[in-house]
């Protein structure tokens, strides 16, 4: 399922109907039913639905909306929010139809007294704005809304929640705070924007006949990856498979104050299917994580101060790939491992304080072949792209994107929606995952999976979406059994990896 902008959504729209010859007024018929029949689901025939209809085809849509719902049994009326000469086009003959069919329109001048008399038990369908909408809401909507807004109806929204910008990177608006959202076509770009994605409410996304094409000449592709991915990508292993076949993974990493992050990333990229694992650190660091990963093979590295020191004797070329910098402190001795191990033939993933070491010498990264993963979290990205987390925040998708084409690397931009960007700037988000994860470890679990994936017969870009499906399905899964997002912990989501893959392949 694509993720979209406002403008995309309407290229989509002007795309279907020039090469298929599709109407507008069939595209709302179709996406008007399909919403129709998903509140019918919800809402029984003794329940009462207002829906409040706008001017553009968002209210087009609601008068569809409002007949399928009077025409199957249910007690469905329209309050049209705006005046009647607002109504034109394809919105016009939906609503022409609407009373043809005996439906009930009431006018903009009892709105206000409606919605403050409304019975909460009544469901509100806001059909008022779609991805139409212009700059902060102007009355009556803003004041409809606001009053909405202190109500506790079941409330459920057509396309986007009323109000809400569609794309990524506006933090002025008043919206519709939706129970539901049903989205039509393709997901829109802020229903996985920190700030902007609670509006959205339960969400779903429904297909009204756009044709594929119409997709996928989108110059920027941006999927979500699901189970359905997962499952259709996740290379198949042979009963005559051996140990090398799953890759040799070298995780350096590391220091006397926080061996236990090597300690999970070495045994979550073993959990994950490894062939084998080799963790360099330090002897203090081998001695207190060994335990923890008997399956593990350990090359012990020089330190100084406590922290890995740069050395040469680090056999590259006996791996497949390497993951770097998880645990190992800002010490400046410790930073020229970063560029032996770029300039290793390997593809590399550099994670935490291996980020900080990069950050000082980007150039590091200059005219390396291999795949180059980057895993930050919001204030890692901030960091590299001397920026305010906030405005990483703001613009998640835009900026991881923007950094992967500048240096060509992968970017896993972590958080409670991680966006996957390759360096030639297709995204995908990763929809699995809980609170639970929002833990110290939680990340050095995600690299070990990520560099686990990156060594099986799968694209660098599947592998990292697989990854990060993995790592939340666990949280998910482990979550509806024995664990809470309480007292969830990252090694427990390592275990959860068997049932990740025992329910899904
Ligand atoms: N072919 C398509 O792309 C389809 C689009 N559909 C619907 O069409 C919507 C987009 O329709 P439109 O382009 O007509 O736009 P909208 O219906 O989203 O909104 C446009 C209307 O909102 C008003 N408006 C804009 N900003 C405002 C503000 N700040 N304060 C108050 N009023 C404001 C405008 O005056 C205009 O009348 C989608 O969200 C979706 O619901 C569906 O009918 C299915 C098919
Ligand atoms: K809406």
């Amino acid at each position: 399922m694509y993720i979209v902008t406002a403008e995309e959504m309407y290229g989509i729209d002007q795309f279907s109907m020039k090469h298929t010859g599709v109407e507008a007024s069939i595209l709302m018929e179709n996406a008007g039913r399909e919403i129709a029949q998903r509140i019918m689901d919800m809402v029984g025939f003794e329940q009462s639905i207002l829906v409040l209809a706008g001017s553009g085809n968002n209210g087009g849509d609601g008068f569809v909306i409002a007949r399928t719902l009077r025409n199957m049994g249910y007690q469905a009326s329209v309050l049209q929010v705006v005046d009647d000469e607002k109504i034109t086009g394809h919105a016009a003959y939906h609503k022409h139809l609407y009373q043809k069919c005996d439906g009930i329109v009431d006018p903009l001048d009892k709105g206000r007294e409606i919605i403050e008399r409304l019975d909460k038990e009544v469901v509100v369908v806001d059909a008022m704005v779609g991805i139409g909408v212009k700059g902060m809401l102007r009355d009556p909507l803003h004041s409809i809304v606001t009053q909405l807004n202190q109500l506790e109806n079941l409330t459920i929204s057509v396309d986007i929640p009323s109000g809400l910008p569609a794309d990524e990177g506006e933090a002025d608006f008043i919206a519709v705070q939706a129970s539901h959202t049903f989205m039509i076509g393709a997901i829109k770009q802020t229903a996985f924007v920190q700030h902007t994605a609670p509006y959205y409410g339960e969400w779903d996304c429904l297909d009204i006949g756009f044709p594929t094409r119409a997709f996928e000449q989108l110059e920027n592709e941006r999927k979500i990856w699901t189970e359905k991915e997962f499952q259709h990508t996740f290379p198949k292993r042979s009963a005559y498979d051996h140990k090398g076949d799953h890759g040799k993974g070298l995780i350096i990493g590391g220091s006397a104050n926080m061996p236990g992050a090597l300690g999970l990333t070495t045994r979550a990229a073993l959990r994950s299917g490894a062939g084998l694992v080799t963790a360099g650190t330090t002897d203090k660091v081998i001695q207190r994580i060994a335990t923890f990963c008997p399956e593990a093979t350990f090359l012990t590295l020089p330190e100084e101060n406590d922290h890995l020191q740069y050395n040469d004797e680090i056999e590259y070329a006996k791996f497949d790939a390497v993951a770097l910098g998880i645990g190992m402190g800002r010490e400046a001795t410790s930073r020229p491992i970063i560029r032996q191990a770029a300039s290793s033939k390997l593809p590399l993933i550099i994670d935490g304080d291996g980020l900080t070491h990069l950050k000082e010498d980007l150039t590091v990264l200059d005219g390396k072949e291999e795949p180059v993963i980057l895993t930050p979290h919001p204030g890692e990205m901030a960091m590299l792209l001397e920026l305010s987390i906030k405005d990483v925040l703001m613009r998640p998708f835009y900026y991881a994107k923007k950094f992967a084409e500048d240096y060509n690397v992968y970017v896993v931009l972590k958080g409670a929606f991680t966006i996957i960007t390759t360096p030639e700037g297709k995204q995908a988000v990763n929809v699995s995952g809980n609170a639970g994860l929002a833990k110290g470890g939680s990340g050095d679990v995600l690299t070990g999976i990520i560099l686990t994936m990156i060594m099986q017969k799968q694209s660098i870009f599947e592998g990292l979406c697989n990854a990060c499906f993995i790592h939340g399905k666990s949280a998910d899964l482990l979550v509806q059994g024995q664990h809470s997002e309480h007292d969830l912990l990252a090694s427990d989501v390592i275990e959860g990896v068997s049932l990740v893959y025992r329910t899904f392949l």
